[in-house]
């Protein structure tokens, strides 16, 4: 029987970093967590433990935070470009190396109705994240967000759905509807302005979101892609993830009350899971992006 190594990645996960700038009195923050992994030829390292071409991930973890000093951060997409091209052109034996950030956000806290100078308010749970693959001179960029938790109490429907034996759920033509969404939309094209995409895609998924009125949450999440790539040029294929965070009505008729669509139990599981993919059909070829 022959066995062989497959393929294998390695590198520091979850890289906690955090970077104050002043602009005199006024600070302000980067809160990201940083993954690296680095491909290549490591078959030495598994089969025989000869470490001589592996670049330690203690090494990886410094360099992290080595590179936030010597120049600003910036957005996420560049500062993880130039990590992986750092890795892949340092180092010959690294073929491939791919850098996942998500960055926490921060609000000035407002004091006497002004925004404090160097204390702030975490934004949330929300994460804005990329995933960077450097291989050679070529690069790929897959950003997004997650945890945008929304939630609308009018404009949804589910109905229409085959009944079996099993199906006890009830049609409604007024529902909440509420999700957390995951997004990462892959780039094409040369020369984006991260920061400016990022803000505008994030406003036409809530804009899409709220407006759409929804038979179902598959096409809320159609139509939220849609709209996405209807207006940003440089995004190829966006993929969404969506869980359904049920509301249900309560029963008050046990207690001689009715309920107008206004009691609800927030159930935390299970949850519908939602998930589709909205891709332009010339789409280049992805590439390694998503792997
Ligand atoms: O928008 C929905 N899609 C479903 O597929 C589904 N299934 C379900 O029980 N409720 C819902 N809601």
């Amino acid at each position: 029987m022959a066995i062989r190594l497959g393929p294998n990645q390695y590198g520091k996960a979850e890289v906690r970093l955090v970077t104050v700038t002043r602009t005199g009195a006024v600070h302000h923050l980067k809160d990201l967590t940083v993954s690296t992994a680095l491909r290549g030829d490591l078959a030495k390292t598994h089969l025989t433990g000869d470490n001589s071409d592996v670049v330690a991930t203690d090494t990886q973890k410094n360099t992290v935070y080595a590179f936030a000093k010597e120049s600003p951060v910036g957005e996420i997409e560049d500062f993880a470009l130039r990590l992986g091209r750092h890795f892949v052109r340092e180092f010959a034996q690294i073929t491939g190396a791919r850098v996942t950030i998500d960055e926490h956000g921060w609000e000035r806290i407002t004091v006497g109705g002004r925004p404090h100078d160097h204390a702030f308010s975490r934004a949330g749970e929300e994460k804005r994240t990329t995933v960077v693959t450097v291989e050679n001179d070529r690069h790929w960029v897959v950003s997004g967000l997650r945890d945008l938790v929304v939630l609308k109490s009018a404009g949804s429907e589910f109905h229409g759905f085959p009944r079996d034996r099993y199906t006890t759920l009830a049609e409604t033509h007024d529902r909440i509807l509420a999700t957390a969404v995951t997004a990462r939309w892959r780039y094409q094209g040369r020369d984006v302005d991260w920061h400016k995409s990022f803000a505008e895609i994030r406003r036409i998924l809530l804009e899409t979101f709220a407006t759409k009125h929804s038979l179902s949450l598959q096409q809320t999440l159609y139509a939220m892609g849609e709209a996405v790539l209807a207006e940003r040029a440089e995004v190829a294929e966006i993929r969404l993830s969506m869980p359904n965070k049920h509301h249900f009505a309560v029963d008050l008729g046990p207690f001689g009350l009715t309920n107008d669509n206004e009691v609800f139990h927030a159930a935390d599981r299970p949850y519908g899971l939602i998930e589709g993919t909205v891709l332009r059909d010339d789409a280049q070829d992805p590439g390694p992006a998503w792997e």
